[in-house]
């Protein structure tokens, strides 16, 4: 009698599932490819007693994540990340209960979306004008350019920080974050046999402890650092309003934990989820522009008949660009930013669709599954934008909003996404509407090919490439410049 498990390929006797665990890079694919093979949306593993389910539809994704939060809202044990690295004190990887609630509502209260529209999109659109204005100057520094704009809105919400043009200790400090590498949360051995924490830091397999060490370091900066600056700022009287020092004022009911200590990490999630995130996006939309000059010249044919040559885009033109919208949505679909989500994780036992999911069972929502479905997003690999809009007989598309899916689900969905959303959108129509993004050319003139390819770690970013990025008209300066005074910054 033992209950039906949802689909799960052969386990070998001694070892379960463990050679059916997706690793070494590609995991999304290997899941969903799992589940082809077992003819489901979702596929369970069992790696010693260890229970891990993949979801890969959003149908299913909706009815366990979404429909059930109050079982799906955990997030797993994760041994490497919070306990030997410190990052027990993120948002993003608490477990769930008072400690994570509290948080979570001091956080969202500040990326509603009428706050972002009403607070911080003229922040938004300054940082977007000096994106583009460094774009004129030093087109091959893009990525550069994209933590600036990234690093610029994010720490100067959360801190009131305004970076340094060039070099900023924070923006820098999310860089080398970033480059300490990053795997699949949950995806280390000492994950799965937590035991492997107790290996002396000289055991040739207990290298994860250097890692391990260097990451709760680089934690502890992250939370304390600008944190600190803030604080000082407010005591000299000099603090710019920020998140922070509203937190720092308010009379929040802290429920018994540390106040302090509360803003501060509540603080430091924010700056390390939004400087990063965005960027990536931005990364893979110069990417997607580069190698689909169809799409470029489309959306800029309907820049230039909504805007004309003599400003720059505005929020309030959002609603008469649909192709650049659809632009964006087709950039969170084609490469998700992170492709396997977070992982969440059951509270309790359940039962769907007559399947058990036992209690403390990780769940993978499979982000990328979900938006490279070829019966939802046909032909799923390509880069097409037009995919959301109206057909040749002007019926609307039915095909979901990739945002659906990207800003991941439920009670642990993004309280950044409205952010994210429109410093993507007014990024993407800034630069768009100004600038040719083409591949290099050779001495002899020929176009190089890029290479195409992307990390394995939880967020998805290309491995560095060149691009030219060029004045779309002559009068794109003089655009700019009577946008954004860069001395008096209006
Ligand atoms: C393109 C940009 C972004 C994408 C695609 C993105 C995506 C995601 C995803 C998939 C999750 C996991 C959700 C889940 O567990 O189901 C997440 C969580 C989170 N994101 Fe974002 N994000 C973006 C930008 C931002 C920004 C700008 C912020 C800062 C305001 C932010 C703050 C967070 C936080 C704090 C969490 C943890 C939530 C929790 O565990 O309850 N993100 N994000």
């Amino acid at each position: 009698n033992k209950p039906r498990r949802p689909p799960q390929p052969k386990p070998h006797f001694l070892l379960g599932n463990m050679r059916d665990m997706p690793k070494g890079g590609n995991e999304w694919v290997k899941y969903r490819d799992l589940g082809r093979k077992l003819g489901s949306d979702i596929v369970y593993l069992n790696i010693f007693g260890r229970s891990i389910l993949a979801i890969n539809s959003l149908r299913t994704a909706n009815e366990l994540l979404d429909k059930r939060g109050a079982v799906y809202s955990e997030r797993p044990r994760l041994p490497y990340l919070k306990e030997l690295s410190g990052w027990d004190w993120n948002l993003a990887l608490m477990d769930y209960g008072r400690k994570f609630q509290l948080y979570r509502r001091l956080v969202q209260q500040y990326f509603q979306p009428s706050i972002v529209s009403n607070s911080y999109e003229s922040l938004v659109k300054l940082e977007t004008w000096k994106l583009v204005n460094n774009l004129l100057k030093t087109p091959d520094r893009f990525v550069n350019h994209l933590h600036n704009m990234a690093g610029g809105i994010i720490l100067m919400i959360t801190y009131g920080h305004k970076i340094k043009p060039q070099g900023d200790k924070y923006v820098e400090l999310v860089e080398e974050l970033r480059k300490s590498g990053s795997q699949t949360p949950g995806s280390r051995l000492v994950d799965t046999f937590p035991s492997l924490m107790k290996l002396p830091k000289w055991f040739p397999f207990a290298e994860f402890h250097q890692h391990a060490t260097k990451s709760r370091a680089l934690s502890e900066r992250m939370r304390r650092e600008p944190f600190e600056a803030a604080k000082q700022h407010q005591a000299a009287g000099t603090a710019i309003p920020s998140m922070t020092i509203s937190l720092l004022e308010s009379d929040f009911a802290s429920e018994g934990f540390d106040r302090e200590q509360t803003i501060m990490d509540c603080s430091g999630v924010v700056y390390g989820a939004g400087a990063d995130t965005t960027v990536t996006s931005l990364t893979s939309f110069f990417l997607a522009m580069m190698l689909h000059k169809d799409v470029q010249r489309k959306a800029q044919a309907e820049l230039d008949t909504v805007i004309g040559r003599s400003r720059m885009p505005q929020f309030s033109d959002r609603s008469s660009l649909p192709y650049v919208n659809a632009v964006l949505k087709e950039v969170l679909r084609w490469q998700p930013v992170t492709r396997l989500g977070i992982p969440h994780c059951a509270m309790n036992d359940d039962e769907y669709n007559g399947m058990h999911i036992p209690k403390g069972t990780v769940v993978f929502s499979n982000i990328w599954a979900i938006l490279h479905d070829p019966d939802i997003y046909p032909d799923p690999e390509s880069f097409i934008p037009e995919r959301y809009l109206p057909d040749s007989s002007g019926e609307e598309s039915k095909v979901p909003d990739p945002a659906s899916a990207s800003f991941g689900f439920g009670r642990r969905i993004c309280p950044g996404r409205h952010l994210a959303d429109s410093s993507m959108w007014i990024a993407i129509a800034s630069v768009l509407h100004l600038f040719d993004i083409s591949k290099i050319k050779a001495s002899n003139g020929r176009e190089i090919e890029p290479k195409v390819s992307y990390t394995s770690g939880v967020v998805n970013i290309p491995t560095p490439f060149k691009c030219a990025i060029t004045p779309r008209f002559p009068q794109a300066a003089s655009v700019i410049d009577d946008s954004i005074d860069l001395d008096g910054e209006n």
